[in-house]
């Protein structure tokens, strides 16, 4: 009976789908939680722990988990990974300095046997600050083109003005059912 439910519900596309929300801190990763949520920028202060938040998406339920990025908590993100369908790497577009950083913390996540199903989204987010790398500049630095073993698509955005979050979600949504 519980499996009949579980089909039927699944069918009806109310199942609920894991998004996991990394980068380092200070990528935008809460804005662009509530972002997605209230349509709106919230005052943000370093997230310690996480937030957690049901996102629904023309019919489509998201329960998305925004995870601190600080040095001090990269260690504890893999407590977050079992039933993770989606990844939401944030990458802050004028923090050059440390995006071999992201890209270490890439390359572990895509090893990780509990993200071995997961489908990676990239923003490349604050498109708005003056001299920012590309999306295929990052792109290309995170030799995106080199994984074959997880679905990933890379999209620039701007977390102030909501500018491309939209896009992000529907290769979210375009991804169930594929699998
Ligand atoms: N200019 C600009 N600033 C942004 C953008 N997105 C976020 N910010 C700012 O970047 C700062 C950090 O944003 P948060 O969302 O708190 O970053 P976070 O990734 O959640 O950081 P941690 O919780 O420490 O991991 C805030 O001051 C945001 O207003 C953007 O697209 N453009
Ligand atoms: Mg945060």
């Amino acid at each position: 009976m519980g499996l009949i439910f579980a089909k039927l519900w699944s069918l009806f596309g109310n199942q609920e789908h894991k998004v996991i929300i990394v980068g380092l801190d200070n990528a935008g990763k809460t804005t662009i939680l509530y972002q997605f949520l209230m349509n709106e920028v919230v005052h943000t202060s370093p997230t310690i722990g996480s937030n957690v938040e049901e996102i629904v998406v023309k019919n489509t339920h998201f329960l998305m988990w925004d995870i601190g990025g600080q040095e001090s908590l990269r260690s504890s993100w893999n407590t977050y990974y079992s039933n993770t369908e989606f990844i939401i790497l944030v990458v802050d577009s004028i923090d050059r300095e440390r995006l071999s950083i992201t890209k270490e913390e890439l390359y572990r996540m895509l090893a990780h046997e509990d993200l071995r199903k997961a489908a990676v989204l990239i923003f490349a987010n604050k498109q708005d600050m003056k001299g920012c790398m590309t999306a295929a500049e990052i792109s290309t630095y995170l030799t995106l083109s080199s994984i074959k073993d997880h679905p990933w698509h890379i999209q620039s955005c701007c977390a102030l003005t909501g500018e491309g979050l939209c896009q992000g979600l529907e290769w979210m949504t375009s991804r169930i059912g594929v699998r």
